[in-house]
Formats: structure tokens, sequence, C-alpha cells
């Protein structure tokens, strides 16, 4: 018998700490030069978090600057947080702007049931089961993000569902809570991390905010293998430098 796939070590520096005067750069750089896996791209609409940062046309303008990934969550992998009330509602749009992996809030998705479908608009009603489904049917890679507020267990039915396309391809387990880059890391939430590591030891577990040098050996311990990590990357001498600093770490413990 092979034994399991261990998932891939993925550094993915969020840009919400980069240089807005010049993101086109920023962000090939950032994978170019300073050889990061994916870019995480924070998506905030002022009503699911309290902040606002833009939208699928921004979206469109950096992709022109950074090369599609050639194979599934390759380099390049456009990682989008979305961060938003109605997450159905922007799929198109962030398909067309050229996103890869389309991860929204468990929270909103519940949610956006009692959103409706207001006259002349698509159909904003869903269900995580239903969003995934459709996101897939959108030719991107769909992920599932926890507040710190929410409970893994809410996960087990969304994993276990028999039906492949509506199962996600990523859970991210947010370390701080939603709506500012910049923010204490919560160690409170790595128990979730573990517990769904235990149960899918093949699945890509993200974790997001708060995550740097002094904080990623706790969270590749309790399973993760895809680290954002925003503040910590923007806002070194040399970026470069945190990253492979980053990947060691992740790479030391990978499968652990
Ligand atoms: O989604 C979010 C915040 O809501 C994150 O992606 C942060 O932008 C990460 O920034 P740092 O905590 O790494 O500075
Ligand atoms: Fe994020």
């Amino acid at each position: 018998m092979s034994a399991p796939q261990i998932p891939t070590p993925i550094i993915a520096p969020s840009i919400l700490s980069a240089d807005f005067a010049r993101l086109g750069a920023e962000c090939s750089e950032t994978i170019e030069r300073h050889g990061a896996d994916w870019l995480h791209i924070d998506i905030m609409d002022g009503h699911f978090v309290p902040n606002i940062t833009f939208g699928a046309p921004v979206v469109t303008a950096i992709r022109s600057h950074v090369e599609r990934p050639s194979n599934k969550k390759g380099r390049g992998t456009f990682d989008c947080h979305l961060m938003v009330a109605e997450p159905k509602r922007w799929v198109k749009d962030f398909q067309a702007a050229g996103c890869d992996l389309y991860c929204f809030h468990y929270e909103a998705a519940i949610n956006s049931t009692a959103a409706g479908s207001p006259a002349g608009t698509t159909d904003r009603r869903t269900s995580p089961r239903e969003l995934i489904r459709f996101i897939h049917e959108h030719s991107m890679q769909a992920g599932i993000a926890l507040k710190p507020e929410t409970p893994v267990d809410v996960l087990w039915e969304i994993l276990e569902n028999e039906v492949e396309e509506e199962r996600p391809d990523m859970v991210l387990i947010m370390t701080v809570n939603p709506g500012f880059g910049g923010q204490t890391f919560m160690a409170s939430e790595l128990p979730k991390v573990r517990a769904v590591r235990d149960r899918y030891p093949t699945l890509d577990i993200e974790v997001d905010g708060g995550l740097g040098p002094k904080t990623i050996g706790q969270a590749a311990d309790a399973g993760a293998n895809v680290i954002v990590a925003g503040s910590a990357v923007f806002g070194a001498q040399d970026p470069g430098e945190v990253i492979r600093g980053l990947r060691e770490v992740l790479v030391g413990r990978k499968g652990g």
C-alpha cells in the first residue's frame, strides 16, 4: 500500500500589506524574485468585515503581472479570500478576473441564504455545498474559511460529502478575526487545524493571520501546510529571506 500523499508546503503572502501604489510590481516580484508560491488576495466588502479593500477589477489588473499557474495549485495561484457578505454574487467576476482559488466564509454562506434574489440580479441564495459546486462549475478551486468564533465541527458534514464537486479543495482556519492585517496570532485556533489534519491527512489546510517566523512553527506542528503571511513578508527588509525561512520550517515539519 502506498503512503498517503502529504500536502505540499505553500507560502502565500497576503498582498494586503503590499505597497498599493506599485501593486503590479509587488505581486510579480513576490512570486518571481522572492520565491512565494501563491498570492493571497484579501477581498473585504465593509459588510462581512469592518474594512474595505478592492474587488475583481484590481484582481484583473494584477493578473496581467503574474503568469497563471501551469498546474492546479502551482506557482502564481491567486488565492482569493472573500470576506464578503454575499459570496455567491462575485464568483463570475472573480473567474473572469483570473482567480484560481475562491475561498469564501462559511458564516457568510449560511447567512446569505436569507439575502434573497433582488430582481435583475443573479440568485444570491446559497449554502456551502451549493456554493462549492458553483465555484467548481466556474473552473476555480473552492476554499471554505472559518472565523475564530465558528466551531470546527461545522466542517465535518461539508468535508464528508460523497459528491466530489461539492467538497472543498482547501480549508482556511483564521488565526485572527478577519478584517485587518498586522494582528496578533491566536494560538487558540490551532486545535481546529489539528482536528482537520487528523481526519484529512492530504487536505490543504491554510492558516491566516499573525503568521511569521515566530508563529509558523506552531501552525506547522498543528498540521497547516498553506501559510498566509502579510506584514511579516511585506514589512521585511528582505521578503525573500522571510519566505525562505518560513518554507524551511514548513518543509521541516511536513507531515507532522
Ligand atoms: O485575511 C486577513 C485579515 O482579515 C489576512 O490575510 C491578513 O491580511 C494577514 O495579514 P498578517 O496578519 O499576516 O499581517
Ligand atoms: Fe486573508
